[in-house]
């Protein structure tokens, strides 16, 4: 499994326990690093006039020497500048001295046009901002357009966050080890990085699993055993049935989005919840979607009491309010006591998380409640804000710590939503969605994701899975739908990514939910 993310103290722990178990050593590491850089530099460039390697002072400096004498050894013209030489006796020492040709000071780096660059000034061991000769060095590299090749992460992107320390190389190609790490995925370290090469230099899996990493790259590897397929025996209660909140009278529209999507991602029924003097406009939109009045609070306890929905989706064009508020805390009260009725899944967006904006303690207080359904909240960076205001301001934290910090706060997985979408769960679990895409920026795909989310909590799939699930299918909808795309059509245009994920090997049966 190759969907485990490193972080930089991981990778150099993974590094270290590959080295005790032998036979390779450290210089044998870099070697193998610095072949995989130089092997995608001779096939994608094969008639570079020039190749300048830039070699910082650590190892990633050291790879940058393999890459340097392989080139060399294979007709390149090929330069080495350098920030500063190897500290005596380290492993990139050993790769400097094997490298036959002189360094030149960075300071005076002066590349021709057309001309490659292979970035190896800092990788995982990047400490401070980038500045002097490497920031002049970034500079010329993009005043002159040259292409760039970074070892293991473009210099000056953090690994561990993606954040940018001071400046850094948009690179066209990143050949990075074992592993990738956080800060290839989130913004705006992928930016940077171009293309990704992950490259295999012998860290082998089962010291990958003996860090028991807890950060993944979200993919169907990570939940597709999980996602929902019907028992030969199914019938549509058996399948999981939603209930989506609908807004006032003119304010339909987002339930009905999350209605349909919760319905095409497998649920066997699903009713719209509607306040009286909407009813009308809910029905006129509707056909094999339910349609049941919820004016109060108590309107939801006799539906779970008759219909035993299993799952439900608030938020989406309801309206910020005590009303919301209300829901919320009935909703999170309905959890399953004990083997009877109750309800298993939520998912609040939108104005479910805006409501508790001036209280968000009274909604983790519910939601740490033992017997509370097991809750999925899905905010976009505003909303996330709202709800964890402490947290949203920390500029050290990267996303994927915001998202972890806030899901073990609220009790809840936190899907922290953007183009690098994380879904984070109250035990650690973290994964980062990379497959998205900006047609997916449009009006009601957060109400369609929502309803994805709770369609398959619904059928009892976990709430990390399902959410890891649902983001990914509506990301990877969006991305090969394209231009033109508007969230009514997500729905229907998601049907060819499950019929792949089912014939993939999805996953349990849903008989499991005979309620
Ligand atoms: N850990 C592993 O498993 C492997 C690591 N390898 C390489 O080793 C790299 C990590 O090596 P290191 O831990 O030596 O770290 P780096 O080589 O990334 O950088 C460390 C050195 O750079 C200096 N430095 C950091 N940021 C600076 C800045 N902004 N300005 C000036 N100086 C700065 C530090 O003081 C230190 O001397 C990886 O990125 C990878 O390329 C590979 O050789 C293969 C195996
Ligand atoms: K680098």
């Amino acid at each position: 499994m190759s969907h485990e993310l490193l972080t930089s103290a991981e990778m150099g722990e993974a590094d270290r326990l590959t080295i005790a178990a032998g036979p390779t050593d450290g210089v044998g590491l870099m070697r193998r690093a610095g072949r995989a850089v130089a092997t995608e530099v001779l096939s994608r460039y094969p008639s570079a006039a020039h190749v300048h390697v830039l070699c910082g002072p650590g190892n990633n400096g050291g790879d940058g020497y393999v890459v340097a004498r392989i080139l060399a050894g294979s007709g390149v013209a090929t330069t080495v500048w350098t920030s500063g030489p190897p500290r005596p006796g380290s492993d990139a020492a050993v790769a400097a001295a094997e490298c036959p040709i002189k360094p030149r000071p960075l300071s005076d780096f002066d590349p021709g046009p057309r001309s490659i660059v292979v970035d190896a000034l800092y990788g995982a061991g990047l400490s401070k901002p980038l500045s002097g000769e490497a920031a002049r060095a970034v500079n010329l590299a993009a005043k002159l357009h040259l292409r760039v090749v970074a070892v293991d992460l473009p210099s000056g992107i953090s690994g561990d966050s993606g954040k940018v320390l001071g400046t850094s190389f948009s690179a066209d190609l990143t050949v990075t080890f074992a592993r990738k790490k956080p800060g290839h995925l989130l913004l705006p370290g992928r930016e940077r990085c171009g293309e990704i090469v992950l490259a295999d230099i012998g860290i082998v899996a089962e010291i990958i699993a003996r860090l028991q990493p807890r950060t993944f790259e979200n993919g169907p590897a990570l939940w597709l055993r999980d996602l929902p397929v019907p028992a030969i025996d199914a019938h549509k209660y058996k399948r999981g049935h939603v209930g989506v909140f609908s807004g006032g009278p003119n304010a339909t529209g987002a339930a009905r989005l999350s209605a349909l999507a919760a319905a095409r991602s497998g649920a066997g029924a699903v009713t719209v919840l509607s306040p009286g003097n909407a009813m009308q406009v809910n029905a006129a939109h509707l056909t094999s979607i339910m349609l049941r009045k919820a004016d109060e609070a108590a309107d939801i306890e006799a539906f779970v009491g008759e219909r035993r929905p299993s799952a439900f989706v608030l938020g989406p064009g309801f309206g910020i309010g005590e009303k919301t508020r209300a829901f919320a805390l009935a909703l999170l009260a309905s959890g399953k006591p004990a083997a009877s009725t109750g309800i298993d899944g939520l998912v609040f967006d939108a104005d479910a998380i805006t409501s508790f904006r001036e209280a968000p303690d009274v909604l983790f207080e519910a939601a740490r409640r033992p017997d509370a359904p097991a809750l999925v909240m899905t905010p976009h960076e505003g909303e996330f804000a709202r709800l964890f205001a402490d947290i949203a301001d920390d500029n050290v934290s990267s996303k994927l710590d915001k998202a972890r910090a806030a899901a073990a706060r609220a009790n809840a997985v936190i899907v922290y939503k953007g183009a690098d979408t994380v879904v984070a769960a109250p035990d650690g679990r973290a994964a980062i969605n990379s497959n998205g895409a900006a047609w997916l920026a449009t009006a009601g795909s957060g109400d369609v994701l929502s309803g994805i989310t709770t369609g398959l909590l619904a059928q009892g799939m976990p709430a990390f899975e399902a959410a890891c699930a649902a983001v990914w299918i509506h990301a990877e909808t969006g991305r090969r739908f394209g231009p033109g795309l508007i969230a009514e059509d997500l729905p229907l245009a998601m049907v060819p990514v499950l019929r792949e994920l089912v014939a993939a090997g999805g996953g349990r049966c849903s008989t499991a939910l005979e309620r």
